[in-house]
């Protein structure tokens, strides 16, 4: 496919996905299936232009002075591939399957309009009723952090310690340019994807199919490094889902001692089995959604609460969230959090630790949940995750927002502050 054909195949998902409001990644799924003709290198850029457009939708419709897909889809071309409007029409020019192209005043509008000058909404790329949150999270950073989370994430991974080392892992990753992360003792990474270009697709590489690493986000990685399992502890991972932090806390408990994997969801949790397999973890029990979990009851060492949240930290990723989520799905989710923490506090043992995590970063999510909790549990008090990131990751610089919990503290990763994915993080102890 041409330049054309691939622009016209982006405007179509694009109105798709906003007729239907379907999942980005379905959209472009049954797209692929409908038009076999399309090769791999086809729907890569393709599936680029349409992520590009809607992590930046305001902002691009803003420089455009329209919201449709195809001027959308334009605005992405001038402003993310590096293409000015001549090479634009040059590139089209000839080609039956093209779009028709804007006016020429809106092509070099768009081209020459200076984002510095737009709405501070527009340049933080939200929807107009989420500037407040990220005000209030963020200060005067807010449209910094806010944009951050509309650039292209990179692809992280995890070396699995209980199979391979992070080197080794590197050198088998080799081809495709894998760094060794910042942050995170045991990340690795590819940089982000420029113009039309994908990522590799990583697990069918032998050393995936063999457990060395896992793919996770450097943020998530940390999250677990800094709940602090050890070797021989009881832990149960509350809200275990696929696994992934169940799978960075066995690496971290060198399979020693007990994890309690359990989530309230059997479908979430089906792929944890064929994980755990492929990584080696053998320290692992997982408890089926109705299993009785009394045994538990104030015996663990650690609780972690993984939870279920809004996803704001990971737009970059899932962009199609950031405008489909509604107040009524956040409230929907505070309620959630709470029952999800006081339900996993019951198994905390006395001088034992309960970590809330979440993926958001919104106050709402984050350090009000941890407010509440404590208002409903004064034997639990919060630590200080300042004190916890030196002593679990003593080479990493600080490199978080500390935030205001109880009388302790809180860490907010972000894509400005971290290079991660956003996360929040707070860890409490049962007096
Ligand atoms: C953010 S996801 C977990 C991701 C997973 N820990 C990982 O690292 O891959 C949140 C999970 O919490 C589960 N959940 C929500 N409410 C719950 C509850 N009250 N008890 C247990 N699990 C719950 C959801 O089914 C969902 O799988």
């Amino acid at each position: 496919m041409r330049l054309g054909g691939r622009m016209a195949a982006a405007m179509e998902i694009i109105a798709d996905i906003e007729a239907r409001h379907r999942p980005v990644a379905d959209a472009l799924k049954d797209w692929g299936l409908s038009h076999r003709f399309a090769g791999s290198g086809d729907r890569a850029a393709i599936g680029n232009v349409v992520y590009d457009v809607l992590r930046r939708k305001r902002s691009l419709a803003w420089r455009m002075e329209a919201e449709t897909p195809d001027a959308l889809v334009f605005a992405a071309m001038l402003t993310g591939q590096d293409m000015s409007p001549n090479d634009l029409r040059q590139a089209l020019d000839g080609d039956r399957f093209a779009p028709p192209l804007p006016d020429d005043a809106a092509f070099e509008r768009c081209a020459a309009r200076d984002l510095a000058e737009a709405p501070d909404a527009v340049r933080a790329d939200l929807p107009e009723w989420l500037a407040a949150h990220f005000k209030e999270a963020f200060g005067e950073d807010w449209v910094a952090e806010a944009a951050a989370l509309a650039e292209r994430p990179p692809l992280d991974m995890r070396a699995n310690a209980l199979k391979a080392t992070r080197d080794k892992v590197v050198k088998a990753l080799a081809p495709f340019s894998t760094v060794e992360t910042a942050l995170a003792p045991e990340g690795l990474r590819i940089a982000p994807t420029t113009g039309a270009a994908r990522h590799p697709n990583v697990q069918v590489e032998a050393a995936f199919q063999k457990g060395w690493f896992e793919i996770q986000d450097e943020g998530s990685q940390l999250a677990a490094r800094l709940a602090g399992a050890r070797a021989g502890m009881q832990v149960l991972d509350f809200c275990a889902g696929a696994g992934g932090k169940t799978l960075a806390l066995a690496a971290a408990m060198e399979n020693s001692g007990q994890i309690h994997a359990y989530d309230a969801d059997r479908q979430r949790l089906a792929p944890i089995h064929d994980r755990l397999a492929r990584a080696g973890a053998r320290n692992v029990q997982v408890h089926a959604p109705r299993d009785d979990l009394g045994e538990l009851r104030e015996r663990m060492n650690l609780v972690l609460v993984d939870a279920p949240c809004t996803g704001t930290g990971t737009w970059r990723r899932r962009p199609d969230a950031k405008w489909r989520l509604s107040e009524a799905a956040l409230e929907k989710r505070l309620g959630e959090q709470d029952a999800a923490l006081d339900a996993a506090s019951a198994f905390v043992r006395p001088v034992g630790r309960l970590v809330y995590i979440t993926c958001s970063l919104l106050p709402q999510e984050n350090r009000e949940r941890i407010a509440a909790f404590l208002e409903r549990h004064p034997d639990f008090a919060v630590l200080d995750a300042q004190a916890l990131w030196r002593e679990s990751l003593p080479d990493a610089a600080p490199a978080y927002h500390a935030v205001a919990a109880g009388e302790g503290r809180a860490l907010m990763l972000t894509p400005l502050r971290s290079g991660t994915d956003g996360f929040f993080f707070a860890a409490l102890e049962r007096r």
